[in-house]
Parts: structure tokens; sequence; C-alpha cells
């Protein structure tokens, strides 16, 4: 994750300035950058993570995975690129992000207007993406799934002070599921959601197998994180 204090607005033309968060402003309405960065492995909550920021009043999350560089090669001459490349692919991840929902001023500007009476300076808006190597990672937090699962209110609690919002009240409006595990609305996880996709939870066998197997490595990333110090909240011991 990763965010910050400021944004503007400008010109579609100007994409070659704009910085996260900055809004491009184009004839069918406004184009944002993400001022934070939500990146994940496949099951790893982070579509999770997004409806439950996308619930606070401060944010605007765009909806879904983002894919936008999923056929792009991050090379170093595109990283390097001159001013029309970056106002080209600025203005193209900002289109992309917010191609099915453009924002007008009106909505932008009453988030802007509520932060502000809340004393937050900024609207903020949420990415999803999984692929790092094009942000400015210098701002990273962790957030494990272990921990959402079991506390998931602390962990809100916890992104918020990093991101610098003003804490919204999760535990007013989240239910638990059929699972035991607290939602926000029509979660991605609860019952009327689910689909074809839904498969026969592993025996207990299959789990202490693969518990086991990745054991060695779980321990391996518990270390490198302790190291770097990058976890949000302190780490959990990982079973097995
Ligand atoms: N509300 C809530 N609280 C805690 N944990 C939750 C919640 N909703 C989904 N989950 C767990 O998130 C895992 C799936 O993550 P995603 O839906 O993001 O997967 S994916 O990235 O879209 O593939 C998946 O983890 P596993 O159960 O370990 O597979 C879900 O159980």
């Amino acid at each position: 994750m990763n965010s910050k204090l400021t944004h503007r607005l400008l010109p579609l033309s100007e994409a070659g300035v704009a910085e996260a968060g900055d809004c491009l402003e184009a004839p069918r309405g406004l184009f944002c950058l993400p001022a934070v960065v939500n990146i994940g492995v496949q099951k790893a909550g982070t579509g999770e993570l997004q409806t439950w920021l996308g619930a606070h009043p401060l944010m605007l999350a765009h909806g879904g995975e983002v894919h936008f560089f999923d056929g792009l090669r991050p090379s170093a001459a595109m990283l390097r690129c001159g001013q029309r490349q970056r106002t080209n692919l600025r203005q193209r991840y900002a289109r992309h992000l917010w191609h099915r929902r453009p924002l007008s001023r009106d909505n932008v500007g009453a988030a802007a207007s509520s932060a502000m009476a809340a004393g937050a300076p900024l609207v903020r808006r949420l990415a999803y993406e999984k692929t790092p190597a094009y942000f400015d990672l210098s701002n990273p937090a962790l957030l494990a799934l272990e921990h959402f699962k079991s506390e998931p209110f602390e962990c809100m609690d916890a992104v918020q002070r990093f991101l610098g919002l003003p804490p919204h009240d999760y535990r007013a409006s989240a239910t638990r599921n059929e699972k035991g595990l607290w939602v926000i609305g029509k979660s991605k996880s609860s019952s009327e959601r689910r689909g074809r996709w839904d498969k026969t939870p592993p025996s207990p066998e299959v789990n202490a197998t693969l518990h086991q197997f990745y054991a060695p490595w779980q321990r391996t990333l518990a270390e490198l994180l302790r190291a770097h110090n990058l976890s949000l909240l302190p780490a959990r011991p990982i079973p097995g």
C-alpha cells in the first residue's frame, strides 16, 4: 500500500507530471491515478480488503481487478521513459482504472469536502494491482490474511492509521457470514455471491500435508518480514 497527502486536478495533457492520487480532467469525466495500491497474490484476500476500504466514506474505490499491467513488460527503458511516453502511460492507466465509472467533479469534490470536514486533507482512491514494478514501494505495509480473518477490525484500524484516514465505524456495519467471517455488505465470501468456482474444502490430511510442505517457506517469509519491519501489525506465529 502506498499513500500521499495531497492531490491535484490536472488537464489530461499534463498526465506526464501527474503523481499518485492526482486526477486528470477529460471531456468524459475525471480519471484519477491511485493514491493507494492494493497488491496481493491470488487468494490473499485483496478483494476483501478492497471491499472494506471502499466502504470508508473518504475512499473512492474503482471496481474489480485492474489487469492493466498484465500485458506490459516493465523494461528499464519504460521506467525511464520520456515525457511523451509517461503522459501516454499515465493517461491510459487512469482511464483504464475508471473506464466503467468515470468520476465527476461532484463525487470527487464531495469526498474531498467531507474529508476536509473530518480533518483529512484529501480524497483517497484505491486500486487493485498485482504488478508492483511500476510503483514506488518506498512506503509499503503488509497485512496478513490470517490476521484479517481473526481480527478484521484491528486490521482496519491499523490500515486507517497507516493511510492517515479518520477512523470509520466498521463494527457498526459488519455482519458475520455463514463461515463466521466478518463481512461488509455483499461480500465476495457471502453465499449468494458464490457460484460455480466453489470447491469442496480440502480434507484435514491434505491441509496438513500442504502446511508441512510450505512450512519452511512460511518461516523464511516470516523472518524476512520481521527483518524489514514491513508488517502493519505484529506477525502471528505461523502454524506448522
Ligand atoms: N470477510 C473476510 N474476512 C476474512 N477473510 C476473508 C473474508 N472474505 C474472504 N476471505 C478470505 O480471503 C481469501 C480469498 O481472497 P480473495 O477473494 O481476495 O481471493 S482472490 O485474490 O480474489 O483470488 C479466502 O481465504 P481462504 O479461505 O484461506 O482460501 C477467503 O476465505
